[in-house]
C-alpha cells in the first residue's frame, strides 16, 4: 500500500516513520510519503489559505493550493487512490473503515487546517470519479487533519498482513467482535495485593475462553450499551445471553 499525506505541518507526521510503522516501511509493506502543501503555492507568502464567502470566522483553504497539490501527488503514482480528507463534519472513522482501507492499493490523505478546506475541493475530485471518503475520527474538536491522519494510517497499517508479529492480535481486536476486550493481565501473581484472577491461572482454556467473554460482554454492557444493542441477532449464544 501507497500512503500520501498533503499538510503544512510535514514534521506532525514525523511519527509514521517509528515503532511497527517505521518497520513497516522498512519492510516495503507501505509506501509513505508526505508532502507539504506550500510547494504548490505560488504567491511570495505561500498562502494557502483566505477568507470564507458569507462572512464567519477564520479562514478557509484555498481551492486552487489544494486542486494543484492533488492533481500533482495522484499523477506520482499510477495506481488507483482514494482520496481522505479528516473533517470534524465527516462520516464516523470506524475499525470497519480500516479493515475497508486494507483494500486499498492507495491512500491519499489531504490534512486540512484553519476552518478547512474549500469544498469544491472534494467536489472536483468526485466529479472526476474519484473516490473520496470525508471521515471524523470523533465528537471532539481538532485544529487540523494531520492527527486524525496518524490514527487512521495506524488503524489501516496494522491490518496489513505482515504487519503484526501476531495476526491473531488483529483478529481478536476490541470492536472485531463487536464487543470490547475485557481486562488483560500478566505477571507477577501478586502486585500490591492485588491478584491476577485464579481462571487465568487454571491451564482450563475452556473456562479461560467463558471468563474473557463474560468480561468483555460486562464491559461492553457498562461502557458502550450502544455497541450491545448493535450486535447482530446471531452475534450472542445461550451462554453469553446466560451472563
Ligand atoms: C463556525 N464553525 C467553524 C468551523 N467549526 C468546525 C471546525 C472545522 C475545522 C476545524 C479545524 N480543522 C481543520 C481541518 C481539520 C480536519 C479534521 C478536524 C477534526 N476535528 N475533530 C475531528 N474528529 C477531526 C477529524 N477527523 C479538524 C480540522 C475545527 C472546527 C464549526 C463552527
Amino acid at each position: 500500500m501507497r500512503i500520501d499525506v498533503i499538510t503544512i505541518f510535514p514534521g506532525y507526521l514525523a511519527p509514521l516513520r517509528e515503532a511497527l510503522l517505521g518497520r513497516a516501511i522498512g519492510a516495503g509493506l507501505v509506501d509513505l510519503a508526505v508532502h507539504d502543501l506550500r510547494s504548490w503555492t505560488r504567491d511570495v507568502h505561500q498562502a494557502v489559505d483566505d477568507s470564507p464567502y458569507g462572512g464567519g470566522p477564520g479562514m478557509v483553504m484555498r481551492p486552487q493550493v489544494w486542486g494543484e497539490a492533488l492533481d500533482a501527488v495522484l499523477a506520482l503514482d499510477e495506481r488507483p487512490a482514494r482520496i481522505v480528507v479528516p473533517t470534524p463534519a465527516g462520516r464516523p472513522f470506524t475499525q470497519a473503515t480500516a479493515q475497508a482501507w486494507t483494500g486499498e492499493e492507495r491512500l491519499v490523505f489531504a490534512c486540512g487546517r484553519y476552518e478547512g478546506i474549500d469544498q469544491r475541493v472534494v467536489d472536483d475530485a468526485r466529479r472526476r470519479d474519484l473516490p473520496v471518503d470525508e471521515v471524523s475520527i470523533g465528537d471532539y474538536v481538532l485544529v487540523g487533519g494531520e492527527v486524525a491522519v496518524l490514527v487512521m494510517v495506524e488503524a489501516v497499517v496494522r491490518l496489513l498482513p505482515g504487519v503484526l508479529g501476531n495476526p491473531a492480535s488483529a483478529q481478536q481486536d476490541s470492536f472485531s467482535d463487536g464487543l470490547l476486550e475485557g481486562p488483560a493481565y500478566t505477571r507477577p501473581e501478586v502486585w500490591r495485593g492485588l491478584a491476577v484472577p485464579e481462571v487465568l491461572r487454571s491451564g482450563n482454556h475452556a473456562k479461560i475462553a467463558r471468563w474473557r467473554r463474560d468480561r468483555a460482554l460486562e464491559r461492553t454492557a457498562q461502557r458502550r450499551p450502544d455497541l450491545l444493542a448493535a450486535l447482530p441477532e446471531d452475534a450472542l449464544d445461550d451462554a453469553d445471553r446466560a451472563f
